[in-house]
């Protein structure tokens, strides 16, 4: 990915070669500025990569699509609209042709209660927390049943308490419904405990994949029976090494 810019061209990423299976839960983790918002957005079809190509199903992507859902670190929910206006938006775009209205109307509702909003219908975004605004907006993503769930920092805005809540909750729904998901933090914690590889980036420019590592913990993850699993503490190790050793911070390097 090479960007024009005004002090002219500047590579952003190189040899990004990465295969994700279906249903796999995949964190990409990297300093800041390494690429990992445009990686991202690559893949959901709002930027448009120089070179190379994206296959989903076989298919090439070069351009959004509902088989993509996005989720965005701070909420891009419709003020004007309530909880159940801002998913059934979503669900009245993407699936008239297969659903009639109360089709529609019964789906909207059931993927709220999904995240554990069935009881704030008819709120207004500015009248719920910041949690609940991120649990909106996974709602609106499932319930366009992406082939693939594309969060970007996701849980980056909340306190720990409700990130810690949320991360239980995108667990129990892929669980259920064994969504293919792609996501990014910062958090090292967060993508032992999400994900099945952790994808470390090197730094930029001209950022790459480092390393991959596997995180072999049976599902479901119980973060408190995690805290002393030797493969939770190797994983864990694996990625504070990559980040802090080998890809120091460029500011400290
Ligand atoms: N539209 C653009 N034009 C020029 N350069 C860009 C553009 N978008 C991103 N970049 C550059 O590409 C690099 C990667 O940016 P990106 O936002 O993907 O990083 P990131 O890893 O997501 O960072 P952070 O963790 O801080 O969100 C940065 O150096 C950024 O300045």
């Amino acid at each position: 990915m090479v960007f024009d810019t005004a002090k002219g061209s500047f590579t952003a990423l190189v040899d990004v070669n990465l295969k994700v299976a279906r249903g796999e839960v995949i964190s990409i983790i990297g300093h800041s500025g390494c690429g990992k918002s445009t990686l991202l957005n690559i893949v959901a079809g709002l930027t448009r990569n120089t070179s190379g190509v994206l296959l989903l199903d076989g298919k090439e992507i070069d351009s959004p699509g509902p088989d993509r859902a996005v989720v965005f670190q701070n909420h891009s929910l419709l003020p004007w609209l309530s909880v159940y206006g801002n998913v059934k938006l979503a669900v009245d775009k993407v699936l008239s042709a297969r659903m009639d209205r109360r089709q529609r109307h019964d789906w909207t509702v059931h993927n709220l209660e999904l995240v554990g909003m069935g009881h704030a219908l008819d709120k207004r975004p500015h009248e719920i927390s910041g949690g609940m605004k991120q649990r909106v907006g996974i709602a609106r993503a499932l319930a366009m049943e992406p082939k693939v769930l594309l969060m970007d920092e996701p849980f980056g805005a909340l306190d720990a308490l409700t990130r810690a809540t949320l991360q239980d909750t995108l667990m129990d729904i892929q669980a259920k419904l064994g969504n293919t998901v792609i996501i990014i933090t910062h958090d090292v914690d967060e993508a032992v405990l999400l994900s099945d590889r952790i994808v470390m980036m090197t730094n930029g420019p001209s950022a790459r994949i480092g390393e991959i590592c596997e995180v072999a913990l049976p599902r479901p993850r119980r973060r408190l029976e995690l805290t002393e699993n030797p493969e939770y503490l190797r994983a864990r190790g694996a990625v504070m090494r990559f980040l802090y050793e080998r890809q120091r911070h460029p500011k400290a390097a």
